[in-house]
């Protein structure tokens, strides 16, 4: 395995008899972004925990760094901790000052400037969304596995998070494997979309992108709606259009 990365190799998951997905082959290079959506209970958690080691699948091998972050579906603060605590816990050792002023960036990139000091019960849950992730940034680690991470906030914190995400695993060029149930997200973010389609299927497939650094607003448009045609379809892929229609790529009803 090269240093970074993640490989998944004829991966297949099944959940007393039935099978969860299989036959899945994804390769995410370090500072490359895989996006993965399914619909609920298609296996995106399962599949993101398998990169941790944490669900060992039934078939097939994943091969990942064992430096990693993660950032769950839910917070998994230490209540008793601050915010910044919470932060550089991740760490796994004492905190120096170099420590403890990179947890107070993370914090503060990600909004959370002046809550370092507060204990998750004082703050909202958006709010510890994003110690959550800033916990798993922390430590820099060659891959970021980052469980819907923009579920719990609002429209403009979303996109500042996004963004926040995005920048911060370049800086360390992660890898970083990002579940969300948000077609345009993925088709903002992601150099690679994932989709896990719909539950009497184990199908499920890739769709094609125009490269990040290329892409214009209306490329993020039509990849959103091929996405959204993957996720309501019964099986079947629907190549990306290579060009901008009507905007029907909003299922949350919330981005402009
Ligand atoms: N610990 C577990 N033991 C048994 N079944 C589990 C366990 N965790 C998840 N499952 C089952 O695995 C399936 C996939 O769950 P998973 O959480 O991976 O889906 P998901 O696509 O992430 O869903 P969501 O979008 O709702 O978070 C579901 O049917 C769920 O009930």
């Amino acid at each position: 395995m090269p240093d970074g990365g993640a490989v998944f190799r004829g991966v297949g998951h099944v959940l007393g008899d039935r099978p969860l997905f299989e036959d899945v082959h994804l390769d995410v290079p370090p500072g490359a972004v895989l996006a993965v959506l399914g619909p609920s209970g298609a296996g995106k958690s399962t599949l993101l925990r398998m990169a941790a080691g944490l669900v060992r699948p039934t078939t097939g091998t994943v091969t990942a760094p064992r430096r990693m972050g993660y950032a769950f579906a839910e917070p998994r603060l230490l209540p008793w901790r601050t915010a910044l605590e919470n932060v550089v816990f991740a760490l796994g050792r004492r905190a120096r000052q170099p420590d403890l002023e990179r947890g107070r960036s993370l914090l503060a990139r990600l909004g959370l400037a002046g809550s370092e000091g507060s204990r998750p019960a004082e703050l909202s849950t958006g709010m510890r969304q994003r110690v959550s992730l800033a916990r798993a940034l922390m430590p820099g680690a060659p891959l970021l596995v980052l469980d819907e991470p923009t579920s719990a906030l609002d429209v403009r914190l979303r996109a500042e998070v996004r963004t926040a995400l995005l920048e911060l695993s370049a800086d360390a060029a992660s890898a970083v494997l990002w579940s969300t149930h948000d077609p345009y997200e993925a088709a903002q973010v992601a150099d690679e979309v994932f989709v896990l389609t719909p539950a009497a299927s184990t199908r499920h497939t890739s769709v094609p992108l125009v490269p990040r650094s290329l892409r214009s607003t209306e490329d993020v448009d039509a990849a959103a709606r091929a996405i959204t045609r993957c996720l309501t379809a019964t099986g079947t892929p629907s190549p990306a259009p290579s060009h901008a229609g009507p905007s029907a790529a909003d299922p949350l009803g919330d981005h402009p």
